[in-house]
């Protein structure tokens, strides 16, 4: 199921012009955002809580950062594979050096990860700070990421029965809820997509990339921020307005579901439908009560009906325009494991982001986005 370094380029490439990071003076509080010296000593210090590696124990575990050893590339920098002194198979994230949102990143992610431990989260072995070089160790997960496996081109899609999907949805949920409810302080991880959930050996999903994520102090509903993620899993509100809570994240999620369930991405872009987007068409679709027609055809009708209806159901809940009628993720949870009845919660209109540059915008947004710029300006589309 692993797939040819070439190929991880080609789509990273995609979706590196996919993602985005933008502030606004104006309208949100960026100071904590810039990487200072401080910043810097803060994420050091964090880092002694995992393994400090030496640079040269990373050189000689990837061959010397060889070609052969790269297995993707993401907007931060450059990952390898690499097998350790002790024989540990090891994925290896090099940042791209010398860049300041990677000193961000990088501290973020170290703090973020190196102190919590999950099933449903990639493992952070520890890492390296070296002159230029700021490198990142994870456990290696063997089947790479879901964007490449469920949602990668027709011919090289991993055959996922219904039951490997549920347990995956559910999966990715429990590493959600575990950093959203369980964990002081909280973590809202920020760029949840599929490219970022990664399979190992025997399936199980674990959540990675904790690049983006914000530390949530317990007695904050909200932090303002830079708004970063990915286009086509960014809660309206937050593109508008920079306001960051854990139902960013659940958004991100219902869109992930979504995916998860239809087997198709977020945003696709068809020869003759042009561009399109699945919680458009999901939303279609429940209004016609035609969500049977929204599963994956790959699993040629092998699937409990009532459960995966329950599931975009779940996923439309997730993605509802208005934070407030989104679940939380153990509420989430519940309903995907049957013990609250998805057929009693109202769905109301999704909302969505199609397009960040353009400034029409559809009704309820206009006074949040009167205080931002134009050119960050998101288009909500009313559906
Ligand atoms: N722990 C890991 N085990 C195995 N492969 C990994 C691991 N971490 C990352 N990869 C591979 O490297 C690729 C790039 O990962 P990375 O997190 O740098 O970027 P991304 O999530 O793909 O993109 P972006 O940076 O835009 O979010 C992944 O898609 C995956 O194929």
């Amino acid at each position: 199921m692993k797939n040819s370094s070439s190929k991880h380029r080609s789509r990273s490439t995609f979706r590196n012009m996919m993602r985005f990071s933008f502030s606004c003076s104006k309208c949100f509080s960026s100071s904590s955002d810039i990487p200072t010296d401080n910043a810097l000593m803060q994420g050091l210090q964090v880092l002694q809580n995992a393994h400090a590696f030496s640079f040269n124990e990373l050189k000689v575990a990837t061959n010397g950062f060889r070609s052969s050893n790269k297995i993707g590339e993401g907007g931060f920098g450059s990952v390898y594979e690499g097998i350790l002194q002790d024989g540990r198979m090891v994925a290896i994230k090099m940042l791209s050096a010398g860049s300041k949102q990677g000193d961000r990143e990088f501290i973020s992610e170290i703090a973020s990860v190196s102190n919590i431990n999950h099933e449903n989260l990639v493992k952070l072995h520890g890492g390296c700070i070296d002159g230029p070089y700021k490198i990142l160790v994870y456990e290696y997960m063997e089947n790479g990421s879901l964007a490449q496996t469920l949602l990668g081109s027709e011919e090289k899609r991993a055959k996922f029965r219904w039951e490997t999907r549920r347990e995956i949805s559910l999966g990715i949920a429990q590493g959600l809820a575990y950093i959203h409810e369980e964990i002081k302080p909280r973590i809202v991880h920020r760029d949840i997509k599929a490219s970022n959930i990664l399979l190992d050996q025997n399936l199980c999903p674990k959540v990675s990339d904790f690049g983006l994520s914000k530390l949530f102090p317990e007695d904050f509903t909200h932090v303002s921020t830079r708004v970063a993620g990915t286009l086509g899993y960014l809660a309206p509100e937050y593109a508008v307005s920079g306001r960051l809570t854990r139902k960013t994240d659940v958004y991100s999620f219902g869109v992930l579901l979504l995916e998860i369930i239809c087997g198709r991405k977020a945003v696709d872009f068809d020869p003759e439908l042009g561009e399109h987007y699945l919680v458009e068409k999901a939303w279609q679709m429940y209004k016609t009560d035609n969500l049977l027609k929204l599963v994956d055809p790959m699993l040629n009708a092998d699937f409990l009906e009532t459960e995966a209806v329950g599931f975009v159901k779940i996923a439309l809940l997730c993605v509802q325009e208005k934070c407030g009628l989104r679940p939380s993720m153990s509420m989430a949870i519940k309903m995907m494991r049957g013990e609250i009845d998805v057929n009693n919660m109202q769905i109301t209109q999704p909302g969505f982001i199609i397009d960040i540059m353009d400034v029409k915008i559809g009704r309820k947004s206009q006074s949040s986005v009167q205080s931002i710029t134009n050119r960050c300006r998101p288009r909500l589309h009313p559906l």
